[in-house]
């Protein structure tokens, strides 16, 4: 039943009480249409009898009717029309109609209402815990925030605040997302924009443009029926008569701006939250969503605009302590001269950090350099300030009242709230004197039906610190387990048409064992046993898998294998017995990626003081890197430490000038610095003259994506350098010019080991190239693109395979005259060094001695998989006892049974690690196997199935399938064509 009607009933209670007589004609009428059943009927007649008339229809009013579905309540006026009971069913319809119909005055006194609410609750902040309700003036000292675009065409370019709301345009979809690291300021960038809608003059355009500013919490509607009834709850007094259905109705017809604050709180059990982000509720409203990144990944692709909250950077740290000092009446030097100290530069582009460590320097307290030395600071301050207020000592403090707050704090943040309710609170005796030390506020949440009483906590980061503090406090094992039962691996599902969404990003177990990490730093046998763990678990000690393509190599950026780093950003030092593990257990190679968090990049240079020996290998990708100045030094410190080999990086210039700067400011090429470097030539880079451009004479390594004749200067300054490898990829065209220099670098270079020569045009066609390899003795891997060979070209690959030195070799194709084959079937029976095989627009059913070769690594792309491909491919699968990562793509349809077979060979591999699918078609029928499948294969850590197509998947089948790939230690990754 709908939310008026119900209210119309409770309104007209007494009145109907008193006046409904309960005739047989109204309850034949009642149970024909089905508003109530025999049983129920009987009941009714029990009650009339035994008691009164009046009971009965309370019970039928209260009891009954309100339960029977959405039809009930017009049935149940018609009924009262059809037994003489006209009069009844007027005065409802009546009540209704007064009810809906807007009095002129209403959306003025919902404004007025909103405004006075928003102006009494939200001129403060309140930051400091232990003084809950004492807060700092929102105009006094409120920063601007900046805020970057990243999605649609406009990414990454900067915002104001107030300019997030002109980026929704007059189109269908209104949807702005802000998303923002931990205390990064999302609910005060909401509490501001709220808030300057309720003042009089001085708020920008943008947001006066509204009728309507609604600021909610996300778990303000849990439970709710109507936005109108999340209104009425929480934003406007109790004896306010503005009805839910008022509300709604002006929802409606109003230009209304919806904020809905931290999705990341509350995403769970919230129909209406989804309903709302899914544009399934007030579709035509603007609607902002804030929350921490990584919750909302899977519901991304319902906003229009997505948006991330930067941190502070110099200018705005420096507002931000100016405004402090203004704020409190004290001189702002010591706060200005805290900024420049470089140690605590991340943590002051935090706001609450940076207010945290202002207050610090008020107490005149040591500079604090990590997030869990700055909380632990504040928390000292808190327990003294309770001790001398509740004069106590500060042991009882810690024993009495402490104690039992982390424990608060560890179940709330188990079910993700920041709240203790009431009848929690009840469990200790003294939990009034607990709210007094601070951290906790009084919150009353009055709902129509019950009064509620729930205290919150100042901020989730301090529940964050608290529960690592209960944590911090467990005995080993105790602790152990509860990080046990974290998930360390990332899980990303999306199967379109069925609704089934879900995400996991390992990121989400970072702040509360971070914190744990920096509390723990002083107990270095725990602190080794977690990071063991740790290590364990998000296998920190593998190399990360060979690329499949140097395109989705970096796919992943920071995520489960960089814990480790993250956390040991939280340790000042890390201990020696620590830095032995880690020593022992090192991964023999490091991707660092553009998209790296601050954290893990601290941490990095934490690994950098570990005396590796010899030095871990590692890959840096600055590709679409922000903050190019802050990254370069980064970049610079990793080039200097001994215990790391800054072997390749990856960078991608916007323009000529860049790429100068880039590989001047890198050295890339030098003795003392990388070595291998991948330019990605994009389209800004013109030619650079010979003389003004040059790598260092040790450069070993040289990748060229998209590249085009304008960028032979590359070749050229590689002309005499002592490379390994050479990768020009993606190269659709070639001039003279060019041709005569690769020819030149292919003769000249006796220590080539690897060549890429690749294109995506089908008409591109390297085999002018195989002689020059043909001559390459110590040529080990070749990825080439061969289209249309001559004879004599086959003949010349025929010699390079038989001469079994590739263990790597990948061919894009689309030859289908089968002479390629005939030449790759032939050579692969004396290739028994070869481990990699990659074919693209091969037809393997062309190479049956495929499975003389012992591989580890296989992928088929582009080939028309029909029942008898599937047949060889299934048989040669069960040949290669040692393979260890497999990718297929599924372009074309193939039957269920062929498929079934496939997966039930693949089920054999039993040291298979990563899979890989595109294009699978997965229905019911097959999900069986797949799950099979993934069962059997027990060293698998990596599955995808990319592109899926999924006609014929139901509900039913996913749900079989979906404990088999969340399993944990598996990171997944399943989305819809
Ligand atoms: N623009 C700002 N100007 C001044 N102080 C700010 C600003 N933004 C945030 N702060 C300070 O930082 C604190 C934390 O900010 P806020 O609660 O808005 O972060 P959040 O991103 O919503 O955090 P979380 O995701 O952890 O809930 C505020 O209480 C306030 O003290």
């Amino acid at each position: 039943m709908e939310d008026h009607h119900k209210e119309c009933l409770v309104k007209n209670r007494v009145f109907m009480c008193s006046e409904i007589s309960l005739s047989t004609g109204l309850f034949a009428n009642l149970t024909e249409s089905g508003v109530i059943t025999d049983d129920q009927l009987q009941k009714l007649q029990n009650i009339e009898r035994n008691d009164t008339t009046k009971k009965a229809v309370l019970y039928f009013l209260t009891e009954l009717l309100p339960k029977r579905g959405p039809e009930a309540f017009d049935l149940f006026l018609k009924a009262l029309c059809e037994s003489e009971q006209r009069h009844v069913a007027d005065r409802l319809k009546k009540w209704l109609s007064d009810d809906c119909s807007e009095d002129a005055g209403t959306f003025e006194r919902l404004q007025d209402e909103l405004r006075t609410h928003y102006d009494d609750k939200l001129k403060f902040i309140y930051t400091m815990p232990w003084l809950p309700t004492e807060g700092f003036s929102l105009k006094e000292t409120f920063v601007q925030r900046r805020l970057r675009l990243t999605s649609g065409d406009r990414k990454g370019t900067e915002v104001k605040m107030d300019e997030i709301l002109a980026s929704v345009g007059e189109g269908r979809n209104k949807r702005i997302l802000v998303e923002g690291d931990p205390a990064q300021g999302k609910s005060t960038l909401c509490q501001a924009l709220a808030f300057a809608w309720s003042q009089p003059d001085e708020a920008s355009e943008n947001i006066k443009s509204f009728d309507l500013v609604i600021l909610l919490h996300a778990g303000d509607l849990r439970g709710q029926d109507s936005v109108g009834g999340a209104i009425k709850e929480h934003l406007l007094p109790i004896d306010c008569d503005i009805t839910s259905r008022q509300l709604d109705k002006l929802l409606q017809e109003k230009n209304v701006l919806l904020i809905i604050d931290a999705f990341d709180e509350a995403s769970t059990e919230n129909k209406m939250l989804h309903q709302l982000i899914e544009g399934k509720r007030l579709k035509h409203k603007t609607l902002l969503v804030t929350s921490r990144p990584n919750f909302l990944e899977n519901k991304q692709r319902h906003f229009e605009s997505t948006f991330t909250v930067e941190g502070y950077n110099y200018r705005e740290r420096l507002e931000h302590v100016k405004r402090y000092a203004a704020h409190k009446n004290i001189a702002s030097a010591p706060f200005e001269s805290m900024l420049k100290e470089e140690s605590i530069r991340d943590l002051c582009s935090n706001p609450l950090n940076l207010t945290l460590l202002c207050l610090l320097r008020e107490e005149d307290t040591q500079l604090m350099i990590t997030r869990t030395a700055l909380y632990t600071a504040i928390h000292r301050i808190i327990k003294q300030k309770a001790a001398k207020r509740l004069k106590l000592i500060e042991a009882e403090v810690e024993e009495s009242l402490l104690r039992p707050l982390y424990q608060f704090a560890f179940e709330a943040h188990q079910k993700n709230e920041t709240v203790v309710r009431e009848k929690d609170s009840k469990k200790v005796q003294n939990f009034q004197r607990i709210c007094e030390v601070g951290y906790l506020t009084n919150e009353v949440i009055i709902s129509r039906l019950q009064k509620e009483v729930r205290f919150q906590f100042t901020h989730k980061t301090f529940v964050e610190f608290l529960t690592a503090k209960h944590i911090a406090e467990m005995d080993r094992e105790e602790r152990l387990n509860w990080m046990q039962h974290l998930r360390y691996a990332n899980y990303h599902i999306r199967i379109r048409g069925l609704a089934i969404e879900d995400d996991f990003k390992v990121e989400q177990n970072d702040p509360v064992l971070g914190f744990l990490f920096g509390l723990l730093e002083e107990e270095s046998a725990e602190l080794t046993q977690m990071a063991s763990l740790v290590i364990k678990e998000t296998r920190f000690s593998y190399e990360p898998h060979h690329p499949i393509s140097s395109f989705v190599s970096f796919e992943s950026p920071c995520d489960a294998s960089h814990q480790l780093l993250r956390l040991l950003a939280e340790l000042n030092d890390v201990p020696p017995e620590l830095a032995d593990v880690i020593c022992k257990r090192r991964p023999p190679l490091i991707k660092i990626h553009w998209n790296c968090s601050a954290s893990c990049r601290r941490g990095m240079l934490k690994l950098c003081n570990l005396r590796f020996q010899p030095p871990i290998r590692l890959n840096v990708h600055l590709i679409d890197s922000r903050n190019k100045e802050e990254k370069m030094s980064f970049v610079q410190k990793l080039i200097e430490s001994k215990n790391i080999e800054c072997s390749k990086i990856w960078i991608k210039p916007f323009d000529h000038t860049e790429l100068r700067n880039n590989v001047r400011g890198l050295r890339i090429g030098q003795a003392d610095s990388v070595q291998q470097v991948s330019i990605n030539c994009g389209f800004n880079i013109e030619g650079i003259p010979r003389e003004e451009f040059s790598f260092g004479n040790h450069l070993s390594e040289l990748e060229l994506i998209r590249f085009n004749p304008s960028h032979s200067f590359l070749l050229e300054a590689a002309l005499h350098k002592p490379l390994t490898s050479l990768q020009v990829i993606n190269c659709d065209k070639l001039d003279d010019r060019c041709i005569s220099l690769i020819h030149q670098l292919l003769r000249n270079q006796r220590n080539l080991q690897r060549v890429q020569l690749t294109s995506l045009s089908w008409q591109q066609h390297f085999g002018r190239f195989l002689a020059d390899f043909a001559q390459m003795e110590n040529l080990q891997s070749l990825e080439i693109t061969l289209n249309y060979s001559t004879d004599e070209e086959l003949r010349i690959l025929e010699a390079i395979l038989k001469r079994n030195t590739l263990s790597k070799l990948t061919i894009h194709s689309c030859d289908y005259s089968g002479s390629l084959c005939s030449v790759l079937n032939e050579g692969f029976n004396s290739m028994s060094s070869l481990r990699e095989l990659h074919l693209d627009g091969v037809n393997i059913i062309r190479l049956p001695n495929l499975r003389h070769l012992d591989l580890i690594n296989f992928s088929l792309w582009n080939s028309k998989l029909n029942d008898d491909v599937i047949a060889v491919l299934s048989d040669t699968l069960r040949s290669w006892r040692n393979l260890q990562q497999l990718r297929i793509d599924f372009y074309y349809d193939v039957a269920e049974c062929s498929l079934r077979k496939l997966f039930e060979a693949i089920a054999g591999c039993h040291r298979l690690q990563i899979l890989y699918f595109e294009y699978l078609e997965m229905g019911d029928s097959v999900v069986p196997s797949v799950c099979e499948m993934i069962e059997s294969l027990k060293k698998l850590r990596k599955f995808t199935s990319e592109n899926q197509r999924n006609k014929s998947l139901t509900e039913e089948g996913f749900q079989q399938l979906e404990p088999i790939i969340k399993r944990n230690g598996l990171n997944t990754f399943v989305r819809s064509a």
